[in-house]
């Protein structure tokens, strides 16, 4: 059984057809990436995964149950995440302690809030598992906002990883990202790869042939193709809808 499923998914704002019937299947433990030409129709996608959004019609399934009415924090506790568009870093806490609130918050231990996350030492020693795990264990104990762009991305990772996920939805996490801090998010992606399942929304074409299990096209809302990396490489169809945006670029 699919982890996820989508089916005949719509979604119009006025005129334009955001999402149009989409039907889409993400496997357990695949990084299936979700690309497309700007206006695609990507992030609406997300945002009916994770339940911002309502569907006008068709279903969001996980583990074969229908969850298209359930509200993003109902989808949350059934192991569903979505990273990055929305920011939950906190600029002035330690790094360690922004991680430490995601495993409290995780672990439901909200009686503990009038105490600091990372006072309790098995909050702290998970979160400082995470940091290790996303390569920022050194950077522990800075202020969260002397990190470089690219260091709250990798800490966006870490508070994913927090919630157990066992579906992470990734929006561009390479977004605003040099060309060294995009190599070391592709190699912490990397080494998610088969321990979680991933959809990853993503603009680098580079980061998406690197890591993708699968690719699913996206184009006006609709899917043209989905497959391993190397036949949307060759898919014709594909190309000229990239051609199309290259030439306005
Ligand atoms: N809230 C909204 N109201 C009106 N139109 C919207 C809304 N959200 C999205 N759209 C339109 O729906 C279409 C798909 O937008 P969406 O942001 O999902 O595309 P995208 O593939 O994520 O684009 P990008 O790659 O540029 O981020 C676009 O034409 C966009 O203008």
């Amino acid at each position: 059984m699919s982890l996820l499923e989508t089916r005949n998914l719509m979604k119009s704002f006025g005129g334009i057809r955001a999402t149009s019937d989409l039907s889409l299947s993400v496997e357990p433990g695949e990084l299936h990436a979700i690309i497309g030409p700007n206006g695609a129709g990507k992030t609406t996608l997300i945002t009916q995964l994770c339940g911002t959004q309502a569907p006008d019609a068709g279903q969001v399934l996980f583990k074969g149950r229908d969850i298209t009415a359930l509200a993003p924090h109902k989808r949350a506790r059934l192991g569903i995440t979505r990273s990055f568009q929305i920011t939950s870093l906190i600029a002035d806490m330690t790094v360690v302690e922004n991680i430490a609130l995601a495993v409290q918050a995780r672990e439901g231990s909200s009686f503990r809030f009038f105490r600091a996350a990372d006072s309790i030492p098995a909050t702290r020693a998970k979160a400082m598992d995470l940091l290790a795990r996303v390569g920022l264990a050194e950077k522990a104990g800075m202020v969260t906002s002397a990190l470089s762009h690219g260091e709250h991305r990798h800490m966006e990772i870490a508070i994913a990883l927090a919630s157990q996920a066992e579906l992470m939805l990734l929006d561009e996490p390479m977004a605003g990202l040099g060309p060294e801090e995009s190599a070391r998010m592709v190699e912490l992606l990397r080494g998610l790869k088969g321990r979680h399942t991933i959809v990853l929304i993503e603009h680098d074409m580079d980061a998406v042939f690197a890591l993708a299990d699968r690719i699913s096209v996206l184009v006006y809302g609709t899917i043209i193709a989905t497959g391993d990396p190397a036949s949307i490489h060759a898919n014709k169809e594909v190309e000229a809808a990239y051609l199309g945006e290259e030439t306005h670029a």
